[in-house]
């Protein structure tokens, strides 16, 4: 049996409790989530000898309950392992191309890099991916935004697993060209982002090896003002109590 994980990251811990009590003992569990963290969660609750993790790069669009809309071309990528092998052609038969990686850590730092880098631009611009790679400036904030990713995964003796990360990206971005990001379809529908699993990791990892990061930093900001302005519907700043304000005065509009 072979459970798969394709919750948002935040719900990881919750879906490995359900899964703790139905998984068969023999049962495997291959999550294709992004972000980072969600193999050490359901390792933690469902052992490690269980735990698969793997990426994919398969858009999708929720459009209705029930009702999704394949977002382009994708590939579903893990590590090769006997437990996994049967569930293989079944992905193959149901259409989803499927490639092999040689280790895992490589794979979900390469897919942390392209989300980094697609998922805050197209909420801040609510565009769908394609977008992205029209306009020079937001192809250069992608890319620096994945270079960063890089120079972390890098520091931690992590090579991705692509020749040119800013292709890679640029190339995701244009196969899933019609698809709205996982992270823009929280925006738009009011739920939690995994803003925190991507762009907060990368700066939490960053952190511990002392590559500078600025541009994950503010791209997570952005995305989480955008969250905050979008749920509390009109200027909260007469009653803001976070903000150590020395003036009287409500800020300028420019
Ligand atoms: N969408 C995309 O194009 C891509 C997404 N991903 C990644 O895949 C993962 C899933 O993304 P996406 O499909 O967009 O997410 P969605 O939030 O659209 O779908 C997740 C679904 O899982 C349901 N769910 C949550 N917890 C449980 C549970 N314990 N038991 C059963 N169902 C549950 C949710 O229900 P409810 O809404 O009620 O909470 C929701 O319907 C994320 O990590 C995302 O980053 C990766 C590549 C592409
Ligand atoms: C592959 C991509 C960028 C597709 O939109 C994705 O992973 C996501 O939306 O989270």
């Amino acid at each position: 049996m072979l459970a798969l994980v394709l919750v948002k990251s935040w719900q990881t811990e919750r879906a490995a409790k359900q899964l703790r009590s139905f998984l068969h003992p023999q049962g495997v569990a291959l999550s294709l989530q992004n972000g980072l963290g969600n193999h050490q969660k359901l390792s933690a609750i469902l052992g490690a000898d269980r735990v698969f993790t793997g990426v994919t790069t398969t858009g999708a669009t929720l459009v209705a309950p029930g009702r999704v809309r394949a977002g382009g071309e994708g590939a579903i990528s893990f590590v090769a392992s006997d437990r996994l092998e049967p569930f293989r052609e079944r992905f193959k038969k149901s259409g989803f191309v499927v490639e092999t990686a040689t280790s895992m850590e490589p794979l979900i730092w390469g897919k942390l890099a392209i989300n980094a880098a697609i998922n805050p631009l197209s909420v801040i611009w609510r565009v769908a991916n394609g977008e992205l790679v029209c306009q020079q400036s937001t192809r250069k904030l992608m890319a620096m935004t994945a270079r960063e990713v890089e120079a972390v995964a890098l520091a931690y003796g992590i090579q991705l697993p692509f020749e040119d990360v800013v292709e890679a990206v640029e190339g995701v971005a244009q196969r899933t060209a019609q698809n709205r990001s996982s992270m823009l379809q929280d925006v738009l529908r009011g739920a939690p982002t995994e803003v925190d699993a991507i762009n907060g990791e990368v700066i939490r990892a960053a952190r511990k090896v002392g590559v500078p990061v600025p541009i994950n930093r503010i791209l997570l900001y952005l995305v989480k003002s955008i969250v905050k302005r979008k749920s509390t519907r009109k200027c909260n700043y007469a009653n803001c109590k976070s903000v150590g304000r020395t003036a009287s005065r409500p800020p300028t509009t420019l």
